[in-house]
């Protein structure tokens, strides 16, 4: 990927909140491979719930914010919506405003599911957000604060997280192909996985290149949860028979959006190509075998 001659001296000193999430973990190896000068905010001495704690580690001299926290139950969120939104929005909104107070830049990570999933075309930057479930509503909120709040900002819409370490998708799949002969997988919803590894990476190339406002950030190609499943087997060479079902036949509490493949072009247009999805999974499939997590 271009990287124009990096000058960290802008963006540094970084605070990176929850370095210890799935993406945060990726962060901090990233920041830490380059010998970048940062600090982390994590619970219990940061909370989001609690307004003072934000005040304390947001103080005058941090260049940039990196918020990797979240709730990420989607499920969950459906029955608990008031405090997924204190989270993924309130907070977020007081991060901006401390953000703008002390001159810092606030990155900040977003979601697929603001969408609600019925274009047949890669979701733009600038289309509207329509959440169809409480999780995607608290990330459309945050999102609506961040603008509102004036502070210097770069949202990254991303999607399908994966990675070496935490709980996701190849981790469960991997487990789960090797466990059981069959296994039926949702093959009716359409959308990017997303390496952790590379979205960190993609992510500092895009705010030293000086992408500020709403891009999207994802691997490369497409897929469907059934096709990205099949895709794990495979690599793994385990022999699950990986069959297709639709999202009638797994009800889940929480809707999801039937397409919600993000458009690449404004990242890609300043960071280059994104990887394909089967060439990020070999990697970190190849470091989960390597790891004893
Ligand atoms: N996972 C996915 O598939 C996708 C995620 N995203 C977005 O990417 C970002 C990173 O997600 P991911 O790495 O998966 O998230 P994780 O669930 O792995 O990590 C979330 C982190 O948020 C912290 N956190 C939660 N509540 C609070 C709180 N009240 N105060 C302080 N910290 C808190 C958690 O802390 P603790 O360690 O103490 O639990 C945890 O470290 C999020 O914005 C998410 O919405 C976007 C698209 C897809
Ligand atoms: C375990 C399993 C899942 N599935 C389906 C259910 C679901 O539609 C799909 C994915 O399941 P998950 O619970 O991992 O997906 P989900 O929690 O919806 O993942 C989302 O998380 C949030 C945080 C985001 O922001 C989104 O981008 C997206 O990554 O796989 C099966 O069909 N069969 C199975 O055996």
């Amino acid at each position: 990927m271009p990287m124009n001659q990096p000058d960290f001296q802008k963006i540094t000193p970084l605070l990176l909140i929850s370095p210890n999430g799935m993406l945060g973990r990726a962060w901090r190896e990233l920041l830490d491979a380059h010998g970048l000068d940062y600090e982390t905010a994590a619970r219990p001495d940061f909370d989001l719930n609690q307004p003072e704690t934000i005040e304390a580690h947001l103080v005058d001299g941090v260049r940039t914010v990196i918020n990797c926290s979240a709730w990420t139950d989607v499920d969950g969120a459906e029955t608990h919506e008031a405090d997924a939104m204190l989270v993924n929005g309130e907070a977020v909104g007081q991060l901006a405003r401390r953000c703008q107070a002390i001159n810092a830049t606030l990155v900040h990570y977003s979601t697929d599911y603001v969408f609600n999933g019925r274009a047949e075309t890669p979701y733009r930057t600038d289309q509207p957000r329509d959440p169809l479930n409480a999780y995607g509503r608290t990330k459309a909120r945050g999102e609506l604060l961040i603008e509102q709040s004036g502070c210097e900002h770069l949202i990254i819409r991303t999607s399908w997280l994966y990675a070496p370490w935490g709980s996701n998708f190849v981790r469960t799949m991997a487990r789960l192909t090797a466990e059981k002969p069959t296994l039926r997988v949702v093959d009716d919803q359409r959308g990017r996985p997303t390496s952790c590894e590379h979205l960190a990476t993609t992510s500092l190339a895009l705010l030293q290149n000086g992408g500020r406002g709403v891009y999207h950030i994802t691997d490369g190609g497409e897929c469907t949860w059934c096709e990205f499943t099949q895709e794990i087997n495979r690599q793994l060479g385990h022999s699950c028979d990986v069959q297709p079902c639709t999202t009638d036949e797994f009800p889940r509490p929480a809707k999801r959006p039937a397409y919600s493949v993000l458009d690449l072009s404004e990242a890609e247009h300043l960071v280059g190509p994104m990887p394909e999805w089967k060439v990020n999974l070999r990697s970190v499939l190849d470091r989960m075998a390597g790891s004893t997590e």
